[in-house]
């Protein structure tokens, strides 16, 4: 059975603009904060919970910014270099409370269900779709990432890799220096261009996306993109109607896509087919985005002038020395081990945001910044304690829990919904949150519920 979970006596303040400011200095009598975690009702809110109990585990190398973040809180923090396979992650993952990890680790609905006392998930990156987001949803568990905001510098690194790959593509460096290792001076113009007034074709006008547009425009590039979604051109750069569109008209095409069910092997034999035999096309979204047989069958066939490559349907867990791949040899193909995101600037952003997300999680319940649970969160009162619910999105349970607190005196609520579940933010008086917390519990369509202290 769960124990009650003592949090750092650290509040996370919010100042008029909503923004986190250092945390303030715990009083006295904040000493104790006790979370009492999950559904178990007969939680006997008394025994305190040693802070240094609160399990991280990170996965795949994230940035130390984040462990000293979770370290101040007085956290548990292991930190692993590697990504886990899904059965050591079922292993290692029965007495963890957050779990961080990158782009590799798959958390899988396999691996959730053994999570017993899993509070948070935080993607240390960009993409999410190595969670399965639904099923941590219907468990109660928010997965924080880290789209933008801070990590302008991560959508600035993929987009400066971009540029810097169009370049080398189409001057053919990458062949040229492999060829000077060997000893081989082969100085020659052809089928090398300049990148001014060339079209790029930018599949996926995110925030990647947008802006290789701006950095390529002022490179005096032509960009139309491509997006499911209506988005507004930056600069001079076009929508176009379609994809195949795009891909008959560009020069190189970049992908900027998440790893979903539409876009998985949206470039395959027919579309690389449609593209330009002088044309080039640039991968740094998600590996089974391409069909990369195919591209490697165009690259040697010379139905493509070249490639950039920096992901992949596998990659290693770990970094390696037998890493094997069917586009290895191509002609003008340039591979790279997934590092759109990989700047010292970017990880230490991305440690930053997406440990501090949590954390307020942890210490407050503000869930902003989580991309499958609602966001919301309510000013910390220092005069009341924190009723955190998590329950089934049910007609009705809204009702039961309002009944509940009916009975006492609540200084400020917050609810939101999304397709599963319903999460409540309710301040209540101090000597009736554990009863409070007792009842709401016991409620059929309760998943998770936690008392701030
Ligand atoms: N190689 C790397 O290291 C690296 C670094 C950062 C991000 N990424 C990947 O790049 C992806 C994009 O990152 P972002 O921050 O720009 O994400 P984003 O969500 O801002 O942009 C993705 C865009 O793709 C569009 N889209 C979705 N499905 C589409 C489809 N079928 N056809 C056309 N457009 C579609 C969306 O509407 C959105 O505008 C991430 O999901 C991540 O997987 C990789
Ligand atoms: O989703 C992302 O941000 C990128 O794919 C980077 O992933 P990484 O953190 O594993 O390098």
């Amino acid at each position: 059975m769960s124990k009650p979970i003592f949090t750092s006596p650290t509040i996370i303040r919010r100042d008029i603009n909503n923004d986190i400011v250092s945390p303030s200095s715990p009083t006295n009598k904040q000493m104790s904060l006790l979370t009492s975690a999950m559904n178990s009702p007969d939680n006997a809110a008394t025994l305190s919970f040693p802070k240094e109990k609160i399990k991280v585990l990170l996965l795949e190398n994230i940035h130390s910014v984040a462990i000293q973040n979770f370290k101040d809180q007085g956290f548990n923090v292991e930190s692993l270099s590697s990504a886990l396979s899904e059965d050591q992650l079922i292993e290692k993952i029965k007495d963890v409370h957050v779990l961080g990890l990158r782009s590799k680790t798959k958390v899988t609905a396999k691996v959730l269900a053994e999570a017993k006392r899993l509070m948070a998930i935080g993607c240390f990156c960009i993409g999410t779709d190595q969670v399965d987001l639904p099923f941590a949803e219907s468990r109660g568990v928010p997965v924080f990432n880290s789209p933008f905001c801070n990590s302008r510098s991560v959508e600035k690194k993929s987009a400066e890799l971009m540029i810097a790959e169009i370049i080398v593509l189409s001057r053919k460096i990458g062949d040229r220096s492999r060829e000077m290792h060997n000893k081989v001076w082969r100085k020659e113009s052809k089928n090398c261009h300049e990148i001014r007034g060339k079209v790029l074709g930018i599949i996926g006008y995110g925030h990647i996306g947008s802006q290789l547009s701006v950095l390529a425009e002022a490179m005096g590039m032509n960009v139309v993109y491509y997006d499911t979604a209506r988005k507004l051109p930056l600069g001079n750069s076009k929508a176009c109607p379609d994809m195949k569109s795009l891909l008959e008209m560009s020069n190189y095409v970049t992908l900027h896509v998440p790893d979903t069910e539409q876009t998985r092997n949206m470039i395959g034999k027919d579309e690389l087919a449609m593209m330009r035999s002088d044309a080039y096309l640039l991968n740094a979204s998600r590996g089974k985005v391409v069909d990369i047989a195919a591209l490697a069958d165009a690259l040697k066939g010379g139905r493509l002038a070249g490639a950039a490559v920096d992901v992949y349907p596998s990659e290693p867990e770990a970094n390696c020395n037998d890493w094997e791949n069917v586009l290895q040899g191509c002609p003008n193909t340039i591979l790279t081990p997934h590092i759109g995101g990989s700047t010292e600037e970017a990880q230490e952003a991305i440690g930053s945001e997406v440990s501090e997300l949590i954390t307020c999680f942890i210490n407050t319940g503000g869930s902003e910044g989580s991309v499958n649970f609602p966001e919301i969160s309510i000013p910390v009162s220092e005069e009341t304690h924190r009723i955190l619910n998590i329950h089934h999105n049910k007609p009705g349970v809204l009702r039961d829990i309002n009944l509940i607190l009916s009975e006492f005196n609540v200084s400020s609520q917050i609810l939101s919904t999304r397709k599963q579940i319903g999460y409540i933010i309710a301040d209540v008086d101090k000597e009736a949150s554990k009863e409070i917390k007792r009842k709401i519990s016991a409620l059929p369509h309760s998943i998770k519920t936690r008392v701030l202290y």
